[in-house]
């Protein structure tokens, strides 16, 4: 049996797709009622949950899991773990970004709150809608411990949800942080009607940055160029079902967000932004991000910190 933490629209989404693929799968969440009677979620409409997954309220339901998926939001991670009661052998977190209390990725808030787990983390290219639909996706599963990668990439993929491993933790959890304000930042350029040269530059920028702040924490280059960071920068920088991405282009159009709407980017602009000042490091797409979300600067002013940087050497 394979655990889900987290109802919400990715965990659902990983769950039909194992579930379909025979998996019997335990989705809990902590409002399932609703989920419960109508077997369909409101976060993925026309999706009807298999037979084999179990909805459930209560945590101890998923005790003898082989591994259990942490779909929570970044900033909700730590909390949960800390009062939950969570007990599993593998826990592989599926959320993408930096936590604000802590300054660290989602495996290291799992560490400090399960130390006996092995922690591994599912991320890369996808949107929860396209993985309910059964269309292919292909991600990164990232394990410190090769064995246990190796096991979880097996447990794990299906047909169409294919699984590519990886021994870099840090670099895949970054990738995935990271490519979420840039997401938001290429929206704020598409919202204020800059254009998609403008984007295409904020984009490769934005990698850069990414992979300096990346590799002064020892991640390797090769993972940034993956599909846990480069594929998933693309995706969510191009789409219109990023919620990053849509999220950005509201405050470019200086248009409304709905704050219901979980945008991942928001809160790691500003995780990061202080990372970056503790290692006297600049990065500028990440401050004008963290600088437009907290309301410290306009927009004019945040596109003008961009344009006028001084001239350098690519
Ligand atoms: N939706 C997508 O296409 C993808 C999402 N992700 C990542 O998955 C993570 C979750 O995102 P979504 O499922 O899309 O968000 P969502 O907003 O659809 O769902 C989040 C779920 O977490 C629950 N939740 C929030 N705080 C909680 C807490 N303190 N305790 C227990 N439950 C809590 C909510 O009730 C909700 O069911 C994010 O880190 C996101 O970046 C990754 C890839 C694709
Ligand atoms: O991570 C995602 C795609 O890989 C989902 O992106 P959003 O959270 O911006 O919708």
């Amino acid at each position: 049996m394979i655990g889900v933490v987290g109802a919400g629209a990715f965990g659902t989404a990983l769950a039909v797709a194992l579930a379909r693929d025979g998996r019997a799968v335990r989705l809990w969440g902590r409002d399932v009622t609703a989920l419960a009677a109508r077997r369909e979620s409101a976060r993925l409409a026309g999706v009807r949950l298999p037979e084999n997954v179990t909805i459930t309220a209560e945590i101890a339901d998923l005790r003898g899991a082989e591994a259990v998926l942490l779909s929570l939001p970044m900033q909700a991670l730590g909390g949960f773990l800390a009062h939950a009661g969570l007990q599993a052998e593998r826990l592989v977190a599926c959320c993408k970004g930096v936590d604000l209390r802590t300054l660290t990725g989602p495996a290291a808030v799992i560490a400090a709150a399960c130390p006996d787990a092995t922690v591994a983390l599912l991320t890369g290219p996808s949107f929860a809608a396209d993985i309910a639909r059964g269309l292919p996706t292909a991600l990164t599963l990232a394990c410190a411990d090769e064995a246990e990668g190796e096991r979880l990439q097996h447990l794990l993929a299906t047909p169409v949800l294919r699984l590519y491993r990886t021994a870099d933790v840090a670099g895949a959890e970054l990738g995935g942080a990271l490519k979420n304000v840039v997401a938001i930042a290429a929206g704020v350029v598409i919202g204020a009607g800059l254009g998609d040269s403008a984007r295409a530059a904020l984009m490769t920028r934005g990698y850069a940055e990414m992979v300096r702040l990346a590799l002064s924490l020892g991640a390797r280059a090769e993972t940034l160029a993956g599909l846990s960071g480069f594929g998933d920068l693309v995706l969510t920088c191009t789409s219109e079902q990023s919620r990053n991405f849509r999220f950005g282009r509201a405050l470019g159009a200086g248009a409304g967000f709905d704050p219901t709407v979980t945008v991942e980017g928001a809160a790691t602009a500003r995780a990061v932004a202080r990372l970056a000042a503790e290692r006297g490091m600049d990065m500028p797409v990440t401050a004008m991000v963290a600088a437009l979300v907290d309301g410290g600067i306009d927009l004019s002013a945040a596109i003008q910190s961009l344009l006028s940087r001084p001239l350098k050497a690519e």
